[in-house]
């Protein structure tokens, strides 16, 4: 290892004065920060704040403005991923880089450099990744096809193709964002692990309980530059909320629960059973009723029927039994809401994936300010009204960049250009901007800053007090428990248990989210399980 002039170890990553601009945007300022070798480093800060095109700079995929790298005391210039991982730097990246259609296996063996695997026999890459993952606690199945894997499996690949490239410095942006509970105390263990074996991490997070439980020292920015770094003993979740977004930041609860405006429900699901075309039961027997100026919030470990659950309820699939009754229709498997009659019911969705469902990358932020309602007459023009408004289009988006703080404010700049929170941002501005009757919404605050997710939350629940019906599907149990007014398990694609606010803290939910369901289909109206108080 190379010694700093002071005697002590150099430190792994030495970013000095990097400075980047997209256009107008000045994304990093004169960053400086170092990393010492074997310590888990956090980098926390707004969206928008320049973190991950700092770390794209480091791995090679964005050329700094100004500035230059040194890694263990050497200046390096790093033009591309490959030198990147050449100089034994790896980065998981927030959507993953896997090919759906291979095995495990073959993705770490893919894009590496192809003399070093005629060196090696398959059988020997196996062996050596079998040994790897004994080592790390990184466990894979290595012939499953990735597109088989759950998403905490596909992320332990991306580190561990990593780690096989010879990676001694790991980047991962955002890793929890995707993880359950369970997922993310496995992850951090084996980042524990890896720290134990010299490995240095470089960690990317909204989540402030998250750097205080694993990083050594932390990093704030704020605007594109280093508001400060910080040995973790020195400094409290508070504290960094407070320099990430220079003001207190209060996640609570505000007041207990809101009384529905009526007892009518305005969405009433029976019996909403789905089966995958494996014949695996992905909704059973599923209740809901949703009331005017209610949240009701969605406790449960991912993929345990929240995702077909809202794809149910907002017309993009039919159940295979089931009906359901909405502002005044009733919807039955062969005549389902499609996404258009939906809208036209006043329901809003905010899709779980953004990317998948909320928005088309490539579009321009005017667009996706407008998909799914472009064919509202205010969005149109001509005399036939085919032709996009697009004037009013980009006064209308300008507005709700300004109202959501989406940043930068600009209504031109491509959808893909955007910071994650920010994307999310202008897709909660286009659909709470329709002042639904019905907003079903998943994972609103997924790699959300915490000062957007205060003001996320309190739009949640202004709309809320208009009247809105809200059914808010979360992994973040803390979210849950500071917008809902009335909670309902889910588990194995059953609704397990229904509780008042006043009836949840996080023991009584991560046991009802724990607990073996119940085969027994639940009866109407009657919840499975109740949690005593
Ligand atoms: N390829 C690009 N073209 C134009 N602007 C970009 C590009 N990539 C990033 N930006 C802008 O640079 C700024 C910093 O973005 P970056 O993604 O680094 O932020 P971040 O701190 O990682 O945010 P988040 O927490 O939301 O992921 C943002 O204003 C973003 O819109």
């Amino acid at each position: 290892m190379t010694e700093s002039s002071r005697g002590g170890p150099a430190p792994a990553v030495r970013l000095c004065d990097i400075s980047k601009r997209f256009g107008a945007v000045q994304a990093n300022r004169s960053v400086s920060l170092s990393v010492m070798p074997g310590t888990v480093h956090g980098l926390v800060g707004e969206n928008g704040a320049g973190k991950s095109t700092l770390m794209a700079i480091l791995y090679g995929y964005y050329h700094a403005d100004e500035g230059h790298i040194e890694i263990n005391g050497q200046a390096v210039q790093i033009a591309n991923s490959h030198q990147a991982i050449a100089l034994g730097i790896g980065m998981v990246h927030q959507h993953f880089m896997l090919v759906d259609t291979l095995s495990a296996l073959d993705n770490v063996m893919l894009g590496a450099e192809p003399a070093f695997f005629l060196a090696r026999a398959k059988r020997q890459v196996r062996k050596d990744l079998e040994t790897l993952m004994r080592d790390t606690g990184l466990h894979v199945r290595l012939d499953a096809t990735v597109a088989d894997l759950p998403v905490g499996e596909l992320q332990r690949l991306e580190i561990l193709k990593a780690l096989y490239r010879g990676a001694r410095i790991l980047i991962l942006d955002e890793p929890t964002a995707v993880l359950t509970p369970q997922e993310t105390d496995q992850l951090f263990d084996v980042l524990r692990r890896l720290r134990e074996r010299g490995t240095t991490i470089l960690l990317i997070t909204h989540k402030l309980r998250e750097v205080m439980a694993l990083c050594d020292a932390v990093t704030v920015m704020r605007a594109g530059a280093v508001v400060k770094t910080t040995p973790i003993g020195d400094t409290s979740p508070e504290d960094l909320a407070e320099s990430m977004v220079g003001r207190k930041v209060n996640l609570g609860r505000a007041g207990g629960a809101a009384q529905p405006q009526s007892d009518q429900p305005v969405l009433r699901a029976e019996g909403l059973s789905v089966a995958s075309g494996a014949g695996v039961h992905l909704l059973t027997n599923v209740q809901l009723a949703l009331r005017p100026g209610e949240i009701v919030g969605v406790a449960g470990v991912s993929g345990n029927g929240q995702s077909e659950l809202l794809e149910v309820l907002a017309g993009m699939r039919a159940p295979d039994a089931g009906s359901m009754h909405l502002a005044g229709r009733d919807f039955r498997p062969a005549t389902w809401l499609d996404p258009r009659t939906a809208r036209d019911l006043k329901l809003a969705h905010v899709p779980e994936d953004r990317h998948l469902l909320g928005m088309v990358l490539s579009f321009p932020a005017w667009e996706t300010a407008a998909l799914g309602y472009h064919e509202q007459d205010q969005y149109c023009a001509g005399p036939l009204g085919l032709a996009m408004n697009q004037r009013h289009l980009r006064a209308q988006t300008a507005r709700m960049m300004e109202d959501f703080d989406v940043r930068p404010r600009n209504a031109e700049l491509g959808s893909s250009k955007f910071s994650g929170g920010n994307q999310q941002k202008l897709i909660l501005a286009r659909e709470i901007g329709q002042q639904p009757a019905v907003l079903l919404v998943g994972q609103p605050t997924r790699g959300v800053d915490i000062g957007a997710i205060e003001f996320i939350h309190n739009r949640l629940r202004q709309l809320r007090d208009a009247g809105c019906a809200i059914l808010l599907v979360s992994s973040e149990l803390d979210e849950i428990l500071a917008l809902a007014d009335r909670v309902v398990v889910m588990n194995a694609g059953r609704i397990t248990g229904e509780l008042s606010i006043e009836q949840c803290n996080e023991k009584t939910l991560g046991l009802l989210m724990a607990a073996t369901p119940d085969r027994a289909d639940t009866p109407s109206g009657a919840p499975a399980a109740k949690a005593s108080s």
